[in-house]
C-alpha cells in the first residue's frame, strides 16, 4: 500500500470514529437534555400537590424524580467521556497530520508547524470541537424543552420560542468583526512565536554580538502586541455576549409578563406557570448558548483555514527520475543540468560517474553546491536537462542507496547507539566494525555505544561528528556518497582523516567542496570546476 493510500485509509477511519462518537454524543446528549424539563415538571407538580395538601403522592413523586436524575447524571457522565474521547482522536490526528505534511513538504517553515501543534490545535479544540459538541447539546435541550413548553400552553410556548430568537440577530451583526479579531491575533501570535524560536536558536549569536537587550525589547513588543490582540479578540466576544444577554433579559421579562396574564385570566395554574417559567429558561438559554457557539464557530474560519493549509500540504512530485540501463559501468549521468530556484544558477552541467569513481566538484561559496546535492536527491526541482541513475543505484525512496555527508551532523538526544541506528536495527558486530573503519575506535565498545550523547553532543568534536555521520552511511551500505562540503571547518588532522575516509568509501563518491588543497584534489579520479557553469 502506498503512503498516500495509507493516509487516505487512516483519514477514512478517523472520520468514521468521529462520526460514530458524534452519534453517541447526540443520543446521550438527548438524555442529558431531559434535565431541562425534569426540574420544572417536578417543581410545578410539587407546588400543585402541596397546595392541594397531597403529601403522600409528593413523596412518590420525589422517588420517581430521583431515578430520573440518576439517569440524566449517568448519561451526562458518558456524554463527557465521549466528548473527551473525540477531542483526543482529533488532536492526535491533527498533530500527526502536521508532522506528516512537514515530512512531505519540508519547505514549510518549521515554526509554522510548531505553532500549529502548540497553539492552533488547542484553539481548534476550544473553539471548534467543544463548540460543535455543545451546539448539538443546546439544540437538543432547546427542542425537547420547547415541546414541553408548547404542551403546557401552545400560545405561551410559541411566544417563548419567538422571543427566544430575538438575541439571534447578534451573530449576524458580530460575525465579520469577530472573525477579523481572531485573524489579527493569529497573525500576531505567529510573529511572536517565530521570533521567540529564533531567539532561542540564535541565543549565543545574539549574546556574543551584545544584542540581548535589543532582542528582548523586540520580543516584549511582539508579546505586547500579541496579548493586546488576544485581549481584543476576547473583549469582542464579550461585547457580543453582553448584547445577547441584554436581549435575553428582555425576552424573559416579556414572556413572564404574558404568563402572569394567562394565570390572571384563569388559563394556567400557578404550578404550571412555575413549570413553564423554569422550562422556558431552558429553551431560551440553550438558544442563546447555541447562538454564542455558532458565533464562536463563525469566527473560527481563519482557524479552519490555517488547519486546512497545514494538513492539506500534499507531497509534490519533484523530478521524474527514471532508472536507466547503461551499457558500461556508468551509475550516474547528468546532461545539460540546470540547477537553482526561481532561476537557474548553474547552467548546462554535464558529467557522468562510473561505479566506484571518486569525483570532486569544486566551486566558490554560494555558487550552488548544496543546490546541486538537493536536486540530485530529488528534493529540489531540476530546472533543465536530465539526471539519470543506474538501475542498481536508483530506488524508491531515493535515499536507499544514496547517502549524504554534509558540513553539519545532526546529533539527537540519546545514546551513541541510537544516533548510529536512528531507530533501525543493525547487528552489534557491524556497528563496532564501522566505528573502527571511520577511526572512532575509542567508541567501538558496548559501554560507549550506550553512552548518552546529550543535547547537541558537546562530547564530540567536529571531526568526530563527521566520522559518526560516515559510520551511519557505511552501516547502511550506501552505493553513492554525495559529500556537501564535509571537509570545511576541520583542523588539519581531521581534514586528512575525513578526506581519506571519503576517498576510500566503498562506492561512488561525488564530493562537492569549496576549498580543496591541490595536493588532495589531484587524488580524485575526476575534478569538475563549477565556475564555468555559473554564468
Ligand atoms: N530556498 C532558496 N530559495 C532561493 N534561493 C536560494 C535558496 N537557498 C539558497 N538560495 C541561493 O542559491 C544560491 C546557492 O546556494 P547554495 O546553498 O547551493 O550554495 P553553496 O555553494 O552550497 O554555498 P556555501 O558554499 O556557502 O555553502 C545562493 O545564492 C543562495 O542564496
Amino acid at each position: 500500500m502506498t503512503n498516500k493510500q495509507e493516509i487516505q485509509r487512516e483519514n477514512k477511519s478517523i472520520k468514521k470514529m468521529v462520526a460514530f462518537r458524534l452519534i453517541l454524543i447526540a443520543i446521550f446528549g438527548g438524555i442529558t437534555a431531559l434535565d431541562g424539563i425534569i426540574s420544572p415538571i417536578l417543581i410545578g407538580k410539587l407546588m400543585d400537590n402541596i397546595s392541594k395538601k397531597e403529601f403522600s403522592t409528593s413523596f412518590i413523586l420525589l422517588v420517581v424524580f430521583l431515578l430520573c436524575f440518576v439517569l440524566v447524571n449517568t448519561s451526562f457522565w458518558i456524554w463527557r467521556l465521549l466528548s473527551l474521547n473525540i477531542r483526543k482522536i482529533i488532536n492526535k490526528w491533527l498533530r500527526s497530520q502536521a508532522v506528516a505534511s512537514y515530512n512531505n513538504h519540508p519547505q514549510l517553515q518549521s515554526s509554522k508547524i510548531l505553532n500549529f501543534i502548540n497553539v492552533t490545535i488547542k484553539q481548534f479544540e476550544n473553539q471548534i470541537i467543544d463548540s460543535v459538541i455543545m451546539l448539538i447539546y443546546c439544540i437538543e435541550q432547546a427542542v425537547i424543552t420547547l415541546f414541553f413548553v408548547i404542551k403546557i400552553n401552545p400560545i405561551l410556548g410559541l411566544t417563548y420560542l419567538i422571543l427566544g430568537f430575538i438575541p439571534a440577530v447578534v451573530p449576524f451583526v458580530f460575525k465579520k468583526w469577530l472573525s477579523k479579531s481572531t485573524d489579527r491575533w493569529n497573525k500576531s501570535y505567529q510573529r511572536y512565536s517565530l521570533h521567540t524560536t529564533e531567539y532561542f536558536n540564535g541565543f549565543y549569536t545574539i549574546k556574543r554580538f551584545e544584542s540581548l537587550l535589543i532582542f528582548k525589547d523586540k520580543l516584549n513588543n511582539l508579546l505586547n502586541d500579541s496579548e493586546n490582540k488576544y485581549y481584543q479578540m476576547d473583549a469582542d466576544k464579550e461585547h457580543s455576549r453582553f448584547v445577547s444577554n441584554l436581549l435575553y433579559s428582555l425576552s424573559t421579562i416579556l414572556s413572564l409578563g404574558l404568563g402572569v396574564y394567562f394565570v390572571s385570566i384563569g388559563q394556567l395554574t400557578a404550578g404550571a406557570l412555575m413549570s413553564l417559567y423554569l422550562a422556558a429558561d431552558r429553551v431560551t438559554s440553550p438558544i442563546i448558548s447555541s447562538i454564542q457557539f455558532t458565533n464562536q464557530l463563525l469566527s473560527s474560519r481563519p482557524l479552519i483555514d490555517s488547519c486546512q493549509k497545514i494538513i492539506s500540504t500534499k507531497e509534490k512530485p519533484i523530478n521524474n527520475i527514471e532508472p536507466q540501463k547503461f551499457r558500461d559501468d556508468t551509475v550516474l549521468k547528468i546532461d545539460d543540468g540546470s540547477f537553482g530556484y526561481d532561476k537557474a544558477i548553474i547552467h548546462n552541467l554535464s558529467f557522468s560517474a562510473s561505479s566506484g569513481e571518486k569525483i570532486l566538484i569544486s566551486g566558490r561559496s554560494g555558487i550552488g553546491k548544496t543546490t546541486i546535492v538537493k536536486t540530485m536527491l530529488n528534493e529540489l526541482k531540476l530546472l533543465g536537462g536530465t539526471i539519470k541513475y543506474s538501475k542498481e543505484l536508483y530506488a524508491k525512496p531515493i535515499y536507499d542507496n544514496i547517502g549524504v555527508l554534509a558540513q553539519e551532523t545532526t546529533i539527537f538526544t540519546g545514546t551513541l547507539l541510537f544516533n548510529l541506528c536512528l531507530g533501525q536495527n543493525y547487528p552489534t558486530t557491524s556497528i563496532l566494525q564501522v566505528l573502527h573503519e571511520v577511526g572512532l575506535t575509542k567508541f567501538a565498545n558496548e559501554n560507549a555505544l550506550n553512552m548518552s550523547l546529550g543535547e547537541g553532543a558537546n562530547a564530540l568534536s567536529g571531526g568526530e561528528k563527521r566520522k559518526l555521520e560516515l559510520a551511519r552511511l557505511l552501516l547502511r551500505n550506501k552505493k553513492l556518497l554525495l559529500v556537501d562540503e564535509a571537509l570545511s571547518g576541520l583542523d588539519k588532522e581531521s581534514y586528512g582523516q575525513v578526506f581519506n575516509l571519503i576517498l576510500n568509501f566503498p562506492g561512488t563518491v561525488i564530493d562537492i567542496e569549496h576549498n580543496v588543497q591541490p595536493a588532495f584534489a589531484k587524488k580524485y579520479d575526476k575534478v569538475i570546476e563549477l565556475d564555468q557553469y555559473a554564468l
